[in-house]
C-alpha cells in the first residue's frame, strides 16, 4: 500500500498538469489525458474513499448548487457567475458509489464549450473502469454535456494542500479575466431554470403568488324567485331597458304560431273525416288495405274494389269511363282549340301536381296520357275524347316548371284564356298537393274563374304520402278558405292516382256532370 507522502507527491505532479491546462489552453490533448491516467489520479484506490466522504458531503447535491472552498453547498445565483463546480464523486449512471471507484472530489473548470460527451467517450475508451462515469455523470446531472467543455480533473485529498492554493490562485486569475467563461454552464442553467423547472424556484412562486388572482363573480340566487330568468335577463347589450321591452311588444303583436303548427291545429268535420276512412285515404299500411279486400298487387287496387284488375276497364262501375280514351287534339294558342262539340272537363293545377295520372287513373288506360316525373311536360292543351259523350282536357301546369320564363308564360296565359272563355267547359278540376296545399298561382285562377263564372272543383292530389289525418286536415283547410266562393263546386275530392284511393268517388261525380250536361 503507497503511502499518503508519495500519493502527495503523485497529486503534485498532477496538479502541475491541470494548472498549465487551465491557464493556457482552452483544449485539452491527447497527450494531457495521457498523462492523467499515468499520473494515477482514477487509480488511487480505495483508501481515500472514506477521507473523501467524511470531508466533503456531496451525497444529495442537486443542479444549481455549488460547494465553495470551504466545502458548503450553496446556491448558484441568477448572475450566473460561477467559477468552480464540483460534481458527484465517484458515482454511476444512477447515482450509486462505484465499486474500487476512490470517491475523489472532482472539480470542473470548464472553459468554452466543447464536446464533453465526445471527451467522456474517449476517457471511455483510454481509461479504466469507473473514471468515466465520473465524466458522464457529471455530465448527465449538467444537462448538456456539450457545455461542460475544458475540464480538469482535481484529488479531493489535495484540498489544503499546495493544489488547492494554487487551484485558488488560479480562480483568483480567472474571476478577473475569464470569469464569464468559467461561469458559462451555470449561467446556462441559470437561464433554463425559470423555463425547466421554474416550479422549483421559491421566488418564482412568490411572483407567481404576488399576481392579482381573479375574482370569482358571485351569483346571488333569490330562492323565492319562480320567474326562471336570468339575473340580466332585463338587461339589453346597451344596457337599456326599453329597447328590449319594444321588442317584446313586438313579438307580442306578431302571430305565435308558425304555419305548420297552424296547420297541425286544424280540427278536421266529421263528414272529411268519414270520407277519408270510407275510401282508404293518406298513408296506409299495406295489410290494412289487404284486410280490406284490396288487392295490393295491382298499381291501382282500390278504384275497382275487391276484384279489380288494371287491365279490365268494363269493370268500371260508371259505364262512361269504360269507354276508351282517345287524343284528338293539341293547341298551344287558342286559335287552335278544337271545336267545342262535347261537354269538356278539364283539369288544372300546377306543374307535376298530378292532372296527366288523374285522367289515366279515372279511365284506367295507362299509357295513353303521358306523365313524368319532371315538371312541366304536358306543354299544350290536350283534348280526349271519352265515347262520344265527354271530352277531357289535359292542361300544361303553372308555377315551377323545366323552361324558360317566357315559355311558362305563354302556358299560363293559354290555360287562363281556355278557363274563362271556352264555351262548352262545364268543370274545372283544380287539382292541388296535399303536401304543400294551395299556393298564389292558385289563388290566381281561382279568382279567374270566379269573374269569369267558370265552374271548378277542388280536387286534392297525392293523398297517399301523407297520413290519413293531415289529408283531413287539407281539405278542411281549403274549404274554409274557399267558402265564399260562389262557382266552386262542393264536395271538395281527394284522389290517389297511384292507390287509387277516391278515384271511384270522383268518377261518380264526374258522370253525373256528363249525365246532365246539355250539349
Ligand atoms: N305518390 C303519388 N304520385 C303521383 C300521384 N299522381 C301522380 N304522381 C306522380 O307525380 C308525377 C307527376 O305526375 P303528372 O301526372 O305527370 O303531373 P302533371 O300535373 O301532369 O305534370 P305536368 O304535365 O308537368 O303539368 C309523376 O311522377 C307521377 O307518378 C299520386 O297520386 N301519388
Ligand atoms: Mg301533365
Amino acid at each position: 500500500m503507497p503511502s499518503e507522502a508519495s500519493l502527495r507527491e503523485k497529486l503534485k505532479k498532477k496538479t502541475k498538469f491541470v494548472v498549465r491546462t487551465s491557464r493556457n489552453s482552452t483544449r485539452r490533448t491527447k497527450k494531457d489525458e495521457f498523462s492523467f491516467e499515468k499520473s494515477g489520479v482514477f487509480d488511487r484506490g480505495n483508501e481515500s474513499e472514506g477521507k473523501l466522504k467524511r470531508r466533503v458531503k456531496f451525497k444529495g447535491m442537486q443542479l444549481g448548487e455549488e460547494v465553495d472552498e470551504r466545502g458548503k453547498l450553496r446556491n448558484l445565483d441568477s448572475s450566473g457567475k460561477k467559477k468552480r463546480v464540483y460534481a458527484k464523486e465517484g458515482r454511476d449512471r444512477i447515482g450509486r458509489l462505484e465499486n474500487g471507484n476512490t470517491g475523489h472530489r472532482t472539480m470542473w473548470v470548464p472553459g468554452k464549450s466543447r464536446n464533453a460527451g465526445s471527451r467522456g467517450k474517449r476517457l471511455n475508451h483510454t481509461g479504466k473502469e469507473g473514471k468515466e462515469d465520473v465524466v458522464l455523470d457529471t455530465a448527465k446531472h449538467k444537462g448538456k454535456a456539450k457545455e461542460v467543455g475544458k475540464m480538469g480533473f482535481v484529488g479531493a485529498d489535495d484540498q489544503g494542500s499546495g493544489l488547492v492554493k494554487r487551484i485558488r490562485e488560479k480562480k483568483s486569475e480567472l474571476s478577473k479575466g475569464k470569469t464569464q467563461e468559467v461561469a458559462s454552464p451555470s449561467s446556462s442553467f441559470a437561464r433554463k431554470k425559470p423555463r425547466d423547472k421554474a416550479w422549483l424556484d421559491d421566488d418564482d412562486a412568490e411572483t407567481r403568488n404576488d399576481r392579482p388572482k381573479k375574482k370569482k363573480r358571485v351569483i346571488k340566487l333569490d330562492p323565492y324567485d319562480i320567474s326562471n330568468k336570468r339575473l340580466d335577463d332585463g338587461i339589453g347589450i346597451d344596457g337599456s331597458k326599453e329597447k328590449e321591452k319594444e321588442k317584446e311588444n313586438e313579438s307580442d303583436k306578431e302571430p305565435t304560431m308558425s304555419k305548420n303548427a297552424q296547420f297541425r291545429a286544424i280540427q278536421p268535420n266529421p263528414s272529411i273525416l268519414s270520407f277519408v276512412e270510407k275510401n282508404l285515404l293518406g298513408k296506409r299500411r299495406p295489410i290494412d288495405l289487404r284486410r280490406a279486400g284490396y288487392n295490393i298487387d295491382l298499381s291501382a287496387p282500390l278504384d275497382n274494389i275487391p276484384f279489380s284488375r288494371s287491365t279490365e276497364r268494363e269493370r268500371i262501375e260508371e259505364n262512361i269511363f269504360r269507354n276508351k280514351l282517345d287524343f284528338f287534339a293539341a293547341a298551344k294558342v287558342s286559335s287552335s282549340f278544337p271545336p267545342p262539340d262535347l261537354p269538356e272537363i278539364a283539369f288544372a293545377g300546377r306543374s307535376n301536381v298530378g292532372k296527366s295520372s288523374l285522367l289515366n287513373a279515372l279511365t284506367r288506360q295507362w299509357g295513353v296520357v303521358r306523365t313524368s316525373d319532371k315538371p312541366g311536360l304536358t306543354q299544350t292543351i290536350n283534348f280526349f275524347k271519352l265515347g262520344t259523350k265527354v271530352c277531357l282536357v289535359d292542361l300544361p301546369g303553372y308555377g315551377f316548371a323545366y323552361a324558360k320564363e317566357e315559355v311558362k308564360e305563354s302556358w299560363e296565359e293559354l290555360v287562363k284564356e281556355y278557363v274563362s272563355t271556352r264555351v262548352g267547359l262545364r268543370r274545372v278540376c283544380l287539382l292541388i298537393d296535399t303536401k304543400w296545399g294551395m299556393k298564389p298561382r292558385d289563388h290566381e285562377l281561382i279568382e279567374l274563374m270566379e269573374r269569369s263564372r267558370t265552374k271548378y272543383q277542388i280536387v286534392l292530389t297525392k293523398t297517399d304520402v301523407v297520413f290519413p289525418i293531415d289529408v283531413a286536415r287539407r281539405a278542411m283547410q281549403i274549404e274554409e278558405n274557399l267558402l265564399q266562393n260562389k262557382s266552386l263546386v262542393q264536395p271538395l275530392m281527394m284522389v290517389s292516382s297511384k292507390s287509387g284511393a277516391g278515384i271511384r268517388s270522383l268518377r261518380t261525380i264526374l258522370a253525373n256532370i256528363t249525365r246532365f250536361a246539355k250539349r
